[in-house]
């Protein structure tokens, strides 16, 4: 499903990510684990397609997510991309303040231009799948942190997306709720195939998942691929 080579990243003389390379299959969920600083968000970015790697031509450079090469893709064709085959969810969640929970679901399925119905009616069946049918019209703020954390993960769904990039997801939660939203990305899994990369710092979500791979010093301590 994830297939890189060569990834190279450099902020200025700054080496970040110092030739990449990993694959991962359908269905599987990966953990990124290191210490701080070590690239693993930088890696989540550019795998996300949202960050470019250094000069793909030159460290010969592949990624290719759901068969597709993104190294190649426009800018235009990249966005359109991500919309339709990649979900994310961050540490803290970016729901859109003003709007509440079924529209800030609903916003990447307008973006890919799915009819208003239909798009909640697919939003309102995920929401009972997470247990969030109560809180149709709610707004963040009125929502507890786990359950703005369950609105983000339906709208990183809402577009049936075949992988999920997940940043810190329960690093803003308690450790209830942080439970909870790991059981849920593997309930998510067996219900929905997705294949899930989650960058932690949780020491039990990482060893729940099926791999866990180790960065330091911008590169994999074992063999990812
Ligand atoms: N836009 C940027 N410009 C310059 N340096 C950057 C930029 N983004 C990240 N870096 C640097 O790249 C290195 C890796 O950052 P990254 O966020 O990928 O690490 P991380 O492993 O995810 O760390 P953490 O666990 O603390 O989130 C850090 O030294 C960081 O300062």
């Amino acid at each position: 499903m994830i297939k890189a080579e060569n990834i190279v990243k450099k902020f200025g003389d700054l080496e970040v990510l110092k030739s990449v390379s990993l694959n991962i299959s359908e269905r599987e969920i990966v953990s990124i684990v290191g210490a701080s600083g070590a690239g693993k968000t930088t890696l989540l970015q550019i795998l996300g397609t949202l960050e470019k790697s250094t000069e793909p031509r030159k460290y010969n450079t592949n990624i290719s997510i759901a068969g597709q090469d993104i190294t190649k893709l426009n800018d235009r064709d990249l966005s359109k991309f991500r919309n339709e085959n990649i979900g994310f969810i961050f540490q803290f969640h970016q729901l859109l303040p003003e709007f509440n929970a079924l529209e800030n679901i609903c916003i990447p399925a307008f973006i890919k231009k799915t009819k208003k119905a239909e798009a909640e009616n697919r939003a309102k069946e995920l929401m009972s799948y997470l247990g969030l049918t109560n809180r149709l019209t709610h707004k963040p703020n009125q929502l507890s942190g786990g359950e703005q954390q369950r609105v983000a993960v339906a709208r990183a769904l809402i577009n049936q997306p075949k992988v999920v990039f997940a940043d810190e997801p329960s690093g803003n939660l308690d450790s209830k709720n942080a439970e909870e939203l790991h059981e849920l990305f593997f309930n998510l899994r067996n219900e929905f195939g997705q294949t899930f990369v989650i960058v932690t710092h949780n020491e039990e979500l990482a060893n729940m998942t099926d791999r866990k791979l180790v960065m330091a010093d911008g590169l994999f301590e074992t063999n990812a691929q």
